[in-house]
């Protein structure tokens, strides 16, 4: 199974903003135990590394990424924290062609069909969709995907999904998952508030089930 095929299997990515790595294994256990066990953990915080890094040798059942990967150097930084795959919000070609050559799994941001091109020419087989419900929600994904379905490419939207939207992007097959910070936001994150991260991770978790656990 690829890692984006296991991104796939958990269907909702949880986006984290983390600003001290102390929360790092609290975080890790609350998704567990919501039966959500993967985060994008993201380079937005200098705390990004030491997260990551904590997640990946006290947790190895969680599958952690790196978000905001923005440079070669955080890709090195991710791969070395021990990060499984990376994401950005947008596309460049630097990053991806280092990702790549370092053996990193990359899924880079886009909006267009010209993005979509580019990420397709540099062979990757996953992208967000970033961001999602903004640049036109579920209707312009599935018109931007239409013309490139043949390619097996999927999709992470990022951006404005939640539980109550959620349902309409898992609707569409060339969704792999969603992304989003909803689930474990920086105020509960800071505020100890894991009981609620659980609960969230839980909530996500029951309504994949309600729309993909048939299929
Ligand atoms: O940092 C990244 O790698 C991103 O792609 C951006 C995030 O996925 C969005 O910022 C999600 O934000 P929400 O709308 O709060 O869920």
């Amino acid at each position: 199974m690829s890692i984006f095929d296991s991104l796939s299997a958990h269907a909702v990515v949880p986006v984290i903003a983390l600003d001290d790595p102390a929360a790092a294994l609290p975080l890790a256990d609350a998704l567990i135990e919501g039966g959500l066990p993967v985060a994008e953990i993201t380079f937005r915080t200098p705390a990004a590394r030491a997260t990551i890094e904590a997640i990946a040798k006290a947790r190895p059942e969680m599958l952690i990424g790196a978000g905001t990967v923005l440079s070669e150097a955080q890709v090195d930084e991710a791969l070395d924290a021990g990060a499984r795959f990376a994401l950005s919000p947008g596309l460049d070609r630097e990053v991806l062609a280092h990702a790549a050559a370092r053996g990193l799994p990359f899924a880079p941001g886009i909006m267009t069909p010209t993005d979509l091109q580019a990420a397709l020419r540099a062979d990757c087989r996953m992208v967000k969709f970033f961001p999602a419900m903004p640049a036109g929600g579920p209707s312009m994904l599935k018109n931007i995907a239409a013309p490139y379905l043949h390619t097996g490419i999927r999709f992470n939207p990022t951006g404005g999904v939640t539980l109550d939207n959620l349902a309409e992007w898992l609707a569409l097959k060339e969704v792999a998952a969603v992304g989003g910070t909803w689930i474990a936001t920086r105020a509960d994150i800071a505020a100890g508030n894991f009981a609620r991260i659980a609960e969230n991770a839980r909530a996500a978790v029951a309504r994949v089930a309600a729309v993909r656990g048939k299929s």
